[in-house]
């Protein structure tokens, strides 16, 4: 009681009164010389490039067991299978801005084995991973990454559901037996048994000696195709009685939604190893299988009762056929690639942070000494008719970036995607005794930097923001400035007091729309 007391004494002792807050309320401040926990998103660096290597779950081992009885000397296989190994998957997520958060090792659970009775294993549990938006995914080893449905693509079937409980729609007695033809009861995290099952409905129906009335079972095995060709052997129950197998064969193939790949781009291989952009994730909600689990082996029930009983010749094949397949295994490298349709490119102080601020509600760090900016900002610029463009502020380039000079030029993935480049100008770089770069050289390092680092990355439609027209001569440096380059739209601001921001917005929207917009040629640019 006294602790509680002094504990809250302590948390008061904390709350600064409402004349030092000026806002009429009471908030909590850190102590002094304690730093908070976790820093502010602006001071932390930026993982974006991230080395994954990633397994399925092994699938369980099938159950090799004879159930014998007094009428059954010999005995009937009742071995289930083993469950399927669980993916690893990838999903896109507005609420990750990098990979911070992710384990350079992710493997999912392994399916359970298979029992008795006719018991199926478990399916082992997916691990699922949150991306941020943008993505994109290059492949060093394994097999390519798929993309998968985000809802559950075998919503009816207990032996695909993770973790599926025991009161599964399919122990319901309710379920009749055409219902039940094509699902096995029996595949449910808690082993349901199907025989109990079938025991329920005939004891429903007041029919006491309900095993004469048991649906005639025969399991068959058919081959089919995966997505990326290999085949595996499935499991299909037909009850001899019944005939009409057209709607499990309707059911299985509901199984296969699966979407082939169409927005995988692969580019040549620029290293030996390294398969590039094998996949982009820009959707949230989207999810890629990176790797798969493997199907659980399978139980002497699904073996056919003659293989089991020759067993002297067969015990091999059988035993291989009983273990669970590994799952499979990738080795990715993620990178990430914001999504934007303006890039503001720029010389360290050159004022892009504030622009950014100017245009969008972003409130990145904003600072008097070169390289404030660590990582890459998006703000979004709204237009009257609600039209959105999003805006990236990317770290500062210097010449000589593509040596690794300053934060090297790693940063302008951040605007391979953008559809329109902002080249942000300092007019007061050499003003006032500064020893900076006049503006048109400012200009021409980041073409060449740009180049560098793609090639045909400068043609892209480009405008000039030339900015600190508020400085003292500046108005003189922007007259040169636009006799010494030519044929790009230039826009004179003062981003820190939003003079000619609004002109700017106009003038972003034009040549966003435009249809034969111009770059910038590092031949229209005059240096000394
Ligand atoms: N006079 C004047 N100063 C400006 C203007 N815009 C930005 N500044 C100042 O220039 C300095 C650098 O601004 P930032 O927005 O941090 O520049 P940046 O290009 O993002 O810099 P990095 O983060 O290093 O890449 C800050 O001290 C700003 O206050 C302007 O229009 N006029």
């Amino acid at each position: 009681m006294w602790r509680r007391q002094h504990a809250l004494l302590r948390r008061i002792s904390l709350l600064k009164p409402p004349a030092a807050t000026g806002i009429g309320c009471y908030y909590a401040t850190e102590p002094e010389g304690r730093k908070p926990k976790t820093a502010p998103l602006q001071s932390r660096g930026m993982v974006d490039r991230f080395r994954l290597r990633a397994k399925g779950g092994d699938g369980g081992n099938g159950c090799i067991s004879l159930r014998r009885s007094r009428s059954d000397r010999q005995g009937k296989p009742d071995g289930g299978n083993g469950g399927r190994g669980g993916d690893v998957i990838l999903e896109c997520s507005r609420s990750v801005w990098d990979f911070s958060g992710l384990q350079h090792h992710m493997k999912a659970s392994r399916g359970a084995n298979g029992i008795s009775k006719n018991q199926i294993g478990t399916r082992g549990s997916d691990k699922i991973a949150q991306v941020p938006v943008g993505t994109v995914i290059h492949l060093v080893e394994g097999e390519q990454p798929s993309l998968s449905v985000n809802k559950a693509t075998r919503a009816l079937d207990p032996w695909d559901i993770p973790d599926a409980v025991e009161h599964s729609p399919f122990s319901s007695s309710r379920i009749g037996n055409k219902m039940m033809k094509g699902l096995d009861s029996s595949r449910s995290s808690q082993h349901i048994s199907s025989k109990k099952n079938t025991a329920e409905n005939d004891r429903e129906r007041g029919n006491r000696n309900h095993r004469e009335k048991e649906p005639c079972y025969m399991t068959e095995f058919v081959r089919t195709e995966d997505y990326d060709g290999t085949s595996y052997p499935r499991q299909v129950r037909v009850d001899e009685n019944d005939q009409s197998d057209d709607e499990d064969d309707e059911f299985w193939e509901d199984d296969e939604e699966e979407l082939d790949m169409e927005e995988v781009t692969e580019e040549k291989e620029e290293e030996e190893d390294v398969r590039y952009s094998v996949a982009e994730m820009t959707k949230p909600g989207q999810r890629l299988i990176i790797a798969r689990g493997g199907e659980g082996g399978l139980g002497n029930a699904c073996i056919l009762k003659e293989m089991w009983l020759s067993k002297a010749h067969k015990e091999e094949e059988m035993a291989s056929l009983s273990t669970g397949h590994p799952g499979t295994e990738t080795y990715l490298i993620l990178e990430l690639k914001s999504i934007a349709d303006v890039g503001l490119v720029g010389m360290p102080n050159a004022g892009k942070s504030t622009l950014l601020s100017a245009l969008s509600r972003a409130c990145p760090e904003i600072a008097d000494y070169a390289f404030t900016t660590l990582r890459p900002n998006i703000g979004s610029l709204t237009y009257e008719d609600y039209f959105s463009v999003k805006v990236a502020d990317i770290p500062g380039l210097i010449k000589g970036a593509h040596e690794n000079r300053g934060l090297g030029h790693a940063f302008l993935r951040h605007i391979e995607r953008t559809k329109v480049l902002a080249y942000v100008l300092d007019l007061a770089a050499t003003l006032n005794g500064r020893k900076g770069v006049p503006p048109w050289e400012q200009l021409r390092d980041l073409v060449v930097e740009l180049e560098h680092y793609q090639e045909g990355l400068t043609k892209r439609p480009s405008l000039i923001v030339a900015n600190k027209i508020d400085e003292e001569g500046a108005d003189e440096m922007y007259e040169e400035l636009k006799k010494r380059v030519q044929g790009v739209p230039m826009f004179p601001i003062c981003a820190i007091l939003q003079e000619g921001v609004p002109d700017l917005r106009v003038g972003l929207r034009d040549l966003m729309d435009a249809s034969d917009p111009q770059g910038i040629e590092l031949s229209k640019i005059v240096v000394d």
